[in-house]
């Protein structure tokens, strides 16, 4: 006889999934609050509190509202915020001088989260979308985003942000070289502990649409980002743009958005073991809720599940707008709704 046939499965792989307590055991990865980073939008204004349509769940904050924000977030265990101003149509100018105001809406709402909840992390975004009425995360001129020219910008706008307090900087524009300016201006300005995570793989997608109505950069666009974002058919080109920003001196990656290029995430986790971010953006959060409030998916459970592959794929921490949900899901605090 050529096959062994044994009575009975040796191997029962169901015998590990029959209760909770063992799934649990068994289980290779889990999310923490510990690995959550919570974007919000900073608008002017006192005591506001303005829903974003297309993020259900989601509003704009005025500062005192951030600074309430900071104070759930560190009660929830969640390590830091990214700030995203809201910002006025008429500051925006074709050079977006606006980003480096030491007294722009994200540098403000930095001092007055850090002055009242020091222990919470502050990552702010460096790229000049908020502020361009352009629309684009560089400065046009004659059609063209110039590279070189926005580099200069983008090391004003670092160094002010580092000035009012942001523990991390995240370059999030995807011109060429960005890294290295920032960081070389960080040291010189003895702002030497300033973390950079870099967006280092970010896709030109589909899904920060609702991001951009949350900013009021949709409007102000003109053309796509196509030319300085990444195409989604590459994935090598991934890789490349993770060396070239640990070389210039980032000091943690992202990978955005998260759920279509979790394939990213594990390359960038294997090839160079540095810590890993993803950013589940708001067109995957706002698919979640939608589906979820026609009543299509559990979203509670899609939410988790959603996460936890972002952890399965390696990734050390994600930003989403679900943080604080997730948060109190897995402390077991109370839900609002
Ligand atoms: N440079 C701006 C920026 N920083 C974060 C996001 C998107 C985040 C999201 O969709 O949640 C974007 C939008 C863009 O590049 O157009
Ligand atoms: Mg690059």
């Amino acid at each position: 006889m050529s096959q062994i046939v044994t009575p009975f499965p040796l191997r029962r792989a169901r015998r590990t999934r029959r209760t909770e307590w063992m799934r649990e055991m068994v289980r290779e990865h889990r999310l923490s609050t510990r690995d959550l980073i919570w974007p919000i939008f900073i608008r002017d204004g006192e005591n506001v509190t303005e829903p974003v349509d297309a993020l259900p769940g989601v509003s704009r904050l005025s500062i005192d509202q951030a600074v309430l924000a900071a104070e759930e977030a560190a009660a929830l265990e969640i390590p830091c915020l990214a700030l995203f101003p809201y910002t006025d149509p008429a500051l925006k100018t074709p050079e977006a001088e606006e980003a480096w105001n030491p007294d722009n809406l994200v540098n403000r709402a930095t001092r007055a989260i850090k002055a009242a909840v020091p222990d919470i992390g502050i990552m702010l975004d460096v790229a000049l979308d908020p502020y361009n009425s352009d629309g684009h995360d560089g400065i046009v001129r004659d059609g063209e985003v110039l590279n070189d020219e926005t580099l200069l910008a983008l090391e004003k706008q670092a160094l002010a942000q580092a000035d009012a307090g942001a523990d991390i900087l995240g370059p999030s524009d995807m011109m060429d070289g960005r890294i290295g300016v920032i960081r070389q201006a960080l040291e010189r300005n003895d702002f030497g502990q300033t973390a950079i995570m870099s967006y280092s793989a970010k896709y030109a997608s589909a899904f920060y649409g609702p991001f951009r109505d949350a900013v009021g950069a949709s409007g102000a666009l003109k053309g796509d980002k196509k030319g300085y974002q990444m195409d989604p058919g590459n994935g090598a080109e991934a890789l490349r743009e993770v060396a070239h920003d640990l070389s210039e001196g980032a000091d943690m990656v992202m990978v955005k958005p998260g759920m279509p290029y979790l394939d990213i995430c594990q390359r960038v986790k294997a090839e160079f073991g540095v810590p890993t971010f993803a950013y589940q953006v708001s067109g995957e959060y706002a698919m979640i809720r939608a589906a979820a409030q026609n009543g299509w998916i559990d979203g509670d459970a899609a939410m988790m599940e959603s996460l936890t592959a972002f952890k399965r794929a390696g990734c050390d921490g994600i930003l989403s707008y679900f943080a604080p949900r997730v948060a109190r899901i897995l402390l077991d605090e109370p839900l609002d709704d």
